[in-house]
């Protein structure tokens, strides 16, 4: 499969790593100094780019008629526009707050804990999530979707990094040096304390669900997630 890779930092290193061990082609490999030549070539693109530029790299791919495969995170105000532009062309697209298979069954457990904890008042959620100091956005993507989940089944109506009210679930974003990404979901009460943790060990289990989601988009219309690729429902 040819892949154009549209970002080139260090998770477009990892993916080229592994798409090329997968026995594929890397026909374009965008970063700001250069443009989309090449990407007419390719049968798939993955963007892990950075938040202002994600939406030109995931239309420009509509355009072409290319699927695309996006993991950057901090734009996601735009993704309604994204899904109506993508419908409109007739295109395929996935976007995913985190590609590893680890984190995609994590949402699972955190949407399970969630719904059972919905009744139980004596407990406030919480989160952490800890990433290298490079990262751009805060909260991350990841954390952002496990607050999704647990605001689908319960009370809690939005995420805050500061000074929560009743009905806001806090977000502590921390930034270490090299850390790939961890993520915590706390239910505390008077007496006890539940914990939910994903750790990352580097960034190839991010990678490699990226490039299982390319091969898998490829041929296919319409707007999918993790969950259609690892078939959790
Ligand atoms: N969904 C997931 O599983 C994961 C998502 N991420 C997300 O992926 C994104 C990238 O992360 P990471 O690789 O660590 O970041 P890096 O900062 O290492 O890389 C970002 C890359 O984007 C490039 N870039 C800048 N402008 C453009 C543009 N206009 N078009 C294309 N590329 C551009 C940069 O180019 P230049 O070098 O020229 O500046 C650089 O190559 C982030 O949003 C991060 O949160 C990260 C890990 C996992
Ligand atoms: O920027 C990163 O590095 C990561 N970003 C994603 C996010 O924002 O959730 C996924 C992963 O945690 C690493």
């Amino acid at each position: 499969m040819k892949i154009a890779l549209l970002g080139y930092g260090k998770m477009g290193k990892e993916i080229e790593k592994i798409a090329l061990e997968r026995g594929h082609e890397i026909v374009l490999k965008k970063t700001e100094e250069n443009d989309f030549n090449g990407l007419e070539n390719a049968d798939v693109a993955i963007d892990f780019s950075i938040p202002t530029a994600a939406t030109e790299n995931i239309s420009t791919c509509f355009n072409y008629n290319i699927p695309v495969v996006s993991g950057t995170t901090g734009w996601l105000e735009q993704y309604d526009e994204m899904v109506v532009l993508c419908n409109e062309k007739n295109g395929a697209f996935l976007y995913g707050s985190n590609f590893s298979v680890g984190v995609n069954l994590f949402f699972e457990l955190n949407a399970y804990l969630a719904k059972l904890m919905a009744n139980i008042k004596e407990y406030n959620v919480s989160m952490e999530e800890i990433h290298h100091t490079q990262k751009l956005d805060a909260p991350s993507g990841t954390a952002i979707s496990l607050a999704d989940g647990i605001i689908a089944a319960t009370d809690y109506t939005n995420w805050t990094l500061e000074n929560p009210s009743e009905n806001q679930i806090h977000i502590d974003a921390k930034r270490i040096e090299d850390v790939p990404g961890t993520h915590s979901v706390f239910y505390k009460s008077a007496v006890d304390e539940i914990e939910i943790k994903h750790t990352a060990f580097s960034r190839q289990g991010f990678a490699l669900g990226a490039v299982v989601a390319a091969e898998w988009i490829k041929g296919k219309k319409g707007i999918f997630s993790m969950k259609d690729v690892l078939n959790l429902g």
